[in-house]
């Protein structure tokens, strides 16, 4: 990978093109195929930047360049299998509005989680497939959190790296408007491979959803200590925090929070969980995991949790 800089926007320009060994230039259609290596550097941990890369809206928006035709995606962020339409040829990169060419491809999002975005184009103009990947990686030096992207392209099309371009700037904007949110913790608590879910008593709109153990971090207060004090209170017992999961969630419009998963397990010695105030507990296996009412934040997670309980269990996932 090709460092382009501190902090720097990589212009198309900076970016490292490279013919693959054993491939010749496409014809048609002013696709000529890139393989793409290159890195910039955002002031914000990697969780906030995992999730600005995974915006529905900004990807969807910059990268599709289609106004007319709304994506199948329905989330705010980008899941795994979601499918959007791309609209091939040069049009105006900075204006998501503008789609420029005439025939329309489909992405495809083969994964979108802690460990970046990686997509898929499909479209004849490109003759097969064109393989796109952010990949988000923490640089910490004393207490301060960065964040390096590394970008790979495998089979671009010319026209798409201006696009790339602008779509880096839109989520660096909104990792500055995510990074200041405060944040409410939720808690991955897995023992032997199980996941324990609560089910919320109130408010109204979100009785009966299922959700992690957690809530909003206090001032002063660390993530890990909240997370501790948190299961405490809803579930009578002792956790120790082990480090994050997946990337934040932002939350409803109105509330300008996010929602940072932390993975635990039980202290040991602790007393089994209780429900102190919320209607039921329930250890979920995987197989129950998808079929299980979780409030709409937490289903942005499910790949990520899913990953986690694998592990515990030691066994191979079925999905
Ligand atoms: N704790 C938690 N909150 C979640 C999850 N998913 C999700 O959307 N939320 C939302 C629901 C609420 O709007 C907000 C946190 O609310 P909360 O009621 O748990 O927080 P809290 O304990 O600090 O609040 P309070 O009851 O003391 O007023 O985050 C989750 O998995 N766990």
């Amino acid at each position: 990978m090709t460092g382009a800089g501190s902090g720097g926007l990589p212009e198309p320009s900076v970016f490292r093109r490279v013919l693959a060994p054993g491939k010749s230039p496409r014809t048609g259609a002013g696709t000529i195929p890139v393989v793409l290596e290159s890195a910039f550097a955002v002031d914000a941990p990697v969780h906030v930047v995992a999730a600005a890369l995974r915006h529905t809206r900004t990807v969807t928006g910059f990268l599709g360049a289609t106004a007319e035709r709304a994506p199948e995606a329905v989330g705010e962020l980008l899941l795994a299998g979601d499918r959007f339409p791309v609209a091939v040829g040069a049009g105006d990169a900075a204006d998501p509005d503008d789609a420029g060419g005439e025939s329309v491809g489909v992405g495809t999002v083969l994964r979108a989680d802690e460990t970046g975005l990686r997509l898929r184009l499909d479209s004849p103009a490109v003759d097969g497939s064109a393989l796109l990947e952010f990949r988000p990686e923490e640089r910490t030096t004393g207490n301060r959190s960065r964040c390096e992207v590394h970008l790979a392209g495998d089979g671009l099309p010319e026209w798409l790296c201006g696009r790339v371009s602008a779509c880096l700037a839109a989520v660096r904007e909104l990792v500055s408007e995510w990074a200041p949110r405060p944040v409410v913790v939720g808690t991955a608590l897995v023992e032997d491979g199980m996941l324990l879910a609560q089910q919320r008593r109130y408010p109204a709109h979100h009785a009966g959803s299922w959700e992690l153990p957690g809530g909003r971090v206090e001032p002063g207060e660390g993530e890990p200590e909240a997370v501790v004090r948190e299961c405490r209170e809803e579930l009578a017992t002792e956790v120790v925090p082990l480090g994050r999961v997946g990337t934040d969630i932002p939350l409803s419009a109105g509330s300008g929070m996010s929602l940072r998963v932390w993975r635990a397990r039980l202290a040991a010695g602790a007393r089994p969980p209780v429900p102190v105030e919320h209607r039921a507990l329930r250890w979920i296996e995987l197989s129950q995991l998808v079929g299980l009412e979780w409030l709409e934040a937490d289903r942005l997670l499910l790949d990520s949790l899913r990953r986690i309980m694998v592990a515990e269990s030691g066994k191979h996932d079925p999905k």
